[in-house]
C-alpha cells in the first residue's frame, strides 16, 4: 500500500474537541446545552445501533438528547404530529428523524415538515437549496465530513476533477454541490453512466456512495487520486466493507478513507457540529 489513510476517527475527535469546548464555554456564559431530539420508529437492528451512538456522542460533548421512541405501527399523521411537537418546543435546537422509515410512512411529508433551522441532518429543501446557491446553512452531514475529510489532507481542491459515484439524495446530490462550492470540477455518476470506469479514471477526487460491495475497482483509481469510500455494507462474518475495492486502490492512490474508522465517524460529528450551530443561531 502506498496511500496515505486518512483517519476518519481521529479527525472527528480533533472535531469533537472542539465542539466540546465551545459548548462548555456557551455554558459559563449561563446557556442552557443545545438539546438534539432524535425520533426511532420501530425497531430496526441497524437504526436503533445508530441512534445509540447518536444519543451517546450528545452525551459526549454535552448535547442535551431527547430520545423518542415512536412504535413501528403508527401512521403519518402521528409521526407528524410529533414532528409538529418538536418545532414548536423552544428547548430543542434539534431534530433527527432516523431513516429509513418503515415502509407506510413517508419521508420525504416528514422531511419537509421539520422546521429548517431544526433540519441538523440538513435533507430539507430549504438546506439543500441554499447549499445549491452557495450560501450554505446546515449541511447534510455526510457529504460535510466528506469536505472535512478532504480539508484534513491539506491539499487543495481548487480546479481539481471530481468524480461522485452514486446520486442519492442524502450523500451523492448533497456532495456534488459541495464539491462545487470547494471549488471542484464535479460529476455526478449514477446507474445510467455508461462508462463508469472512465469517468473514475480522470478523477482527483473520488468519493463512492452507492452502497455495493467492491463496485469500484482498484484499477480504475487514477496514481495520485484522493478516495473517499462512503460505502458501509455488512459482510456475512460481521465485518464491514465499503465500495472501493481497498487493497489495490490503496496501491495507487495518494489518500484513502478506510472503512469503518473514515466516512462513518464523521457523519455523526457533523451532526453534533450542526445541533450546536441550530443553538447558536436560536439564541441569536
Ligand atoms: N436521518 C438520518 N441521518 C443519518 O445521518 C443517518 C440515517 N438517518 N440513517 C442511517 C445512516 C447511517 N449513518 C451512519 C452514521 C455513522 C456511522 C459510523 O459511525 N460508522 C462507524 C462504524 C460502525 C460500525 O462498526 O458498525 C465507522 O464507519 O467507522 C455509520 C453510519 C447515519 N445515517
Amino acid at each position: 500500500m502506498s496511500a496515505r489513510l486518512i483517519d476518519g476517527k481521529a479527525v472527528a475527535q480533533t472535531i469533537q474537541v472542539g465542539l466540546q469546548a465551545r459548548i462548555a464555554e456557551r455554558a459559563s456564559r449561563g446557556l442552557k446545552a443545545p438539546a438534539l431530539a432524535t425520533v426511532l420508529v420501530g425497531e430496526d437492528p441497524a437504526s436503533q445501533i445508530y441512534v445509540r451512538n447518536k444519543r451517546r456522542t450528545c452525551e459526549t460533548l454535552g448535547i442535551r438528547s431527547v430520545p423518542i421512541h415512536l412504535d413501528a405501527g403508527i401512521d403519518n399523521a402521528e409521526l407528524l404530529a410529533t414532528i409538529d411537537r418538536l418545532n414548536a418546543d423552544d428547548s430543542v435546537d434539534g431534530i433527527l428523524v432516523q431513516l429509513p422509515l418503515p415502509r407506510q410512512l413517508d419521508a420525504t411529508t416528514v422531511i419537509e415538515r421539520i422546521r429548517p433551522d431544526k433540519d441538523v441532518d440538513g435533507f430539507h429543501p430549504y438546506n439543500l437549496g441554499r447549499l445549491a446557491q452557495r450560501l450554505p446553512t446546515l449541511r447534510p452531514c455526510t457529504p460535510y465530513g466528506v469536505i472535512e475529510l478532504l480539508r484534513s489532507t491539506g491539499e487543495s481542491f481548487h480546479g481539481k476533477r471530481a468524480v461522485v459515484v452514486g446520486a442519492s439524495n442524502i450523500v451523492g446530490r448533497p456532495m456534488g454541490l459541495e464539491l462545487l462550492l470547494a471549488g471542484c470540477t464535479t460529476t455526478v455518476c449514477h446507474r445510467f453512466t455508461r462508462d463508469l470506469a472512465a469517468e473514475v479514471a480522470r478523477a482527483e477526487i473520488v468519493v463512492v456512495a452507492v452502497g455495493k460491495p467492491g463496485l469500484v475497482r482498484g484499477e480504475w483509481i487514477a496514481p495520485g487520486a484522493t478516495v473517499i469510500d462512503v460505502g458501509m455494507n455488512r459482510n456475512a462474518d460481521g465485518s464491514l466493507s465499503g465500495d472501493v475495492e481497498f487493497a489495490p486502490a490503496a496501491e495507487r492512490a495518494a489518500w484513502i478513507t478506510p472503512v469503518p474508522g473514515g466516512v462513518g465517524p464523521m457523519t455523526v460529528t457533523m451532526l453534533m457540529s450542526n445541533t450546536l450551530k441550530a443553538a447558536e443561531s436560536r439564541a441569536a
